[in-house]
């Protein structure tokens, strides 16, 4: 019996030692946890069930804290106005660049209109943020190549965005003839390595709502690979499995993706789910199942082809909430939050830093952020709304519980 009692006495204090010692190494694994689990092990007086311990502690311990470099959002609507204003701290709080869309009424078509927007952006900036806009042109089928050489050289212009016209908010102004007059346009931006921002989407009437992205990809973006190969493209908001799969055929470094966290956490039942739900309507609209789990799989792979791209789309309420009601999604306070839990629940939290943080700035040639960020499974209750001058916008999961919190500290 005494004998017994010194044996799990001998054999609880070599695993606190060894695991003392993996908790300074990873930085990671909780003490208590590990106390308590010694505990349990020995008034249970199991044999020692090595294997439970670690991952039990790992799981457990992985969930409490993260740590990366401070993630950027390379695809964000800022609005303008008091809009801006309102919507402004909420992504510098936590991004450290955001690739900002020019779908202004009217459009950011010129590089001088890109500079006076940035420097709208930058006034209403916190004082305490460290949040730089890359800013970008609204491609029109009128836009001259002269205007991309203007936008390079002004070093503040980072792509051209093309709206088919009519795909989406404010996209009226898009292009119709994007192999014929926007041709030389392209060219330029080859001769200038000025991405091409991509919204995905055929506007076709006759095309099914849930299938404009792969009828873009079949009869815009693949031909449009062939004839220029050395255009860098981001396909923006990507929803399909079409989209993976054409993504991953490219090579990598020339079409990349963004993602945003509402197509990897709904799918398109979030629409309908008790009635009509509005604030889950976004263009590209929400896909089935299949299609979220595609997605899931390629952002959690490590591909370096995919990366963060909120699309946080702000509409004032009765925009939204009204008989013809806008498409967007705010979802810039609860982004990183909900990327979290994606890759959380795919078990692939250690592929999350390269998704936020390096596959973007790697793809446009950019350093990659110094500062960190700190993730922590603390859960906290999204706001109902964010009110501001002209009314109130309704953030994704309003008034809902997330279990991933970012700060700085
Ligand atoms: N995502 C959206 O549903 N809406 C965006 C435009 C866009 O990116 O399609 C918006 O500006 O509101």
């Amino acid at each position: 019996m005494f004998s017994a009692f010194r044996e799990i006495y001998f054999y609880g204090c070599a695993w606190a030692i060894l695991l003392s010692l993996l908790d300074l190494f990873f930085q990671n694994y909780d003490l208590l946890l590990i106390c308590h689990d010694l505990v349990v092990m020995q008034t249970s007086n199991l044999p020692f069930p090595r294997v439970r311990v670690l991952e039990h502690v790992k799981v457990k311990s992985m969930k409490m804290e993260l740590t990366i470099a401070q993630p950027d959002d390379w695809h964000l609507h800022l609005r303008d106005g008091d809009l801006l204003e309102a919507v402004v701290p909420h992504s510098a709080k936590h991004f450290g660049r955001a690739i900002v869309m020019p779908n202004l009424k009217p459009p950011i078509t010129t590089t001088v209109a890109a500079i006076a927007y940035r420097e709208s952006i930058l006034k209403v900036l916190p004082s305490n943020c460290d949040f730089t806009p890359l800013m970008t042109l609204y491609l029109t089928d009128a836009t001259k190549p002269e205007e991309i050489r203007l936008a390079r050289e002004s070093g503040v212009v980072y792509a051209v965005k093309l709206y088919p016209a009519g795909a989406t908010t404010n996209s009226q102004d898009g292009v119709t003839d994007l192999f014929g007059k926007c041709m030389p346009v392209l060219e330029e931006m080859v001769k200038h390595n000025m991405p091409l921002l991509v919204h995905g989407e055929v506007t076709s009437p006759e095309v099914d709502v849930f299938d404009r992205e792969k009828v873009f990809i079949e009869t815009i973006l693949t031909p449009l690979v062939q004839m220029l190969p050395e255009l860098k493209i981001v396909m923006e908001h990507i929803t399909t499995m079409d989209a993976v799969k054409f993504v991953e055929s490219c090579p990598e470094g020339s079409i990349a993706a963004t993602v945003t966290p509402q197509h990897i956490v709904l799918n398109r039942n979030s629409l309908f789910q008790g009635g009509l739900q509005p604030h889950n309507y976004c263009l590209p609209v929400l896909k089935r199942e299949t299609h979220r789990q595609a997605i899931v799989s390629a952002v959690t792979s490590g591909s370096k082809r995919f990366f963060l791209g909120t699309d946080s789309a702000p509409h004032e309420k009765r925009k939204k909430e009204c008989p013809c009601g806008c498409a967007g999604i705010y979802n810039a306070p609860v982004a990183l939050s909900l990327y979290a839990k994606v890759f959380e629940e795919a078990n692939a939290l250690d592929k999350l830093e390269a998704f936020t943080s390096f596959n973007g700035p790697d793809f446009y040639g950019l350093p990659r952020n110094k500062t960190k960020i700190k993730l922590r499974k603390t859960p906290w209750k999204v706001p109902e709304s964010f009110s501001y001058a002209s009314g109130n916008i309704i953030p994704m999961f309003a008034g809902e519980t997330l279990e991933w919190s970012p700060s700085f500290d």
